[in-house]
């Protein structure tokens, strides 16, 4: 294949991708909106974690929270547990990086909050513990996979949901990710300010 055709290639399966999983996805992405206005409407948090390209897409997706996505609206409220580069260091330097996200959780949870968890293969440790370290905190979890689930996918009780991407490569999984991010702050925005 010539540089023209992989660019073609990419594009194709992405969008394919995309519109094949779009009815096995909105089921529950309409339960995560339905978490996420739950914790937002009685004043709870939205903390996220993930690694690499998710740690971005969870950064991403706190920011359009905490700023705005396309409606002009009220902050709302998250942390993207990724950010925090002296918290990050130490606590992987005095303990463990599996801990990173889920000493943070401890501090930072409480019940009622609601814990975004993106991993595409389901098998990163670090966010496999902060769904634990969040359910001792009693916070429901929204987890973004992609594969079998991974270990994640055991995990997680009735009370949390699992968006998991139909697909086995990392980054086909993250566009996807990337567009359910979209849809759960468009969906947001147009249940908590609906246009008159
Ligand atoms: O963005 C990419 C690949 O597209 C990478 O940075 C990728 O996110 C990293 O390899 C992650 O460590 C993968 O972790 P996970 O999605 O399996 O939890
Ligand atoms: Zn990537």
């Amino acid at each position: 294949m010539n540089a023209r055709e992989r660019i073609e290639q990419h594009f194709f399966n992405s969008a394919q991708l995309k519109l094949s999983a779009m009815s096995s996805l909105a089921p529950p992405i309409e339960r995560a909106v339905q978490h996420l206005l739950d914790s937002l409407q009685h004043r709870h948090k939205i903390l996220s974690c993930g690694n690499g390209g998710s740690a971005a897409d969870a950064q991403h997706f706190a920011s359009e929270l905490i700023n705005r996505f396309e409606r002009e609206r009220p902050g709302l409220p998250a942390i993207a547990l990724t950010t925090d580069t002296s918290a990050i260091t130490s606590i992987a330097n005095d303990y463990h990086y599996d801990i990173v996200f889920a000493r943070q959780v401890e501090a930072l949870g409480s019940k009622g909050d609601l814990l975004l968890a993106i991993s595409t293969s389901g098998h990163s440790t670090n966010v496999v513990r902060a769904i634990e370290a969040a359910h001792t905190q009693e916070m429901k979890i929204i987890a973004l996979t992609g594969g079998d689930g991974g270990k994640i996918a055991p995990l997680l009780t009735a009370q949390d949901v699992e968006i998991r991407v139909p697909a086995h490569n990392t980054a086909r999984i993250q566009e996807v990710h990337l567009l359910v991010l979209h849809c759960l702050c468009d969906l947001l925005d147009h249940s908590l300010w609906p246009e008159k």
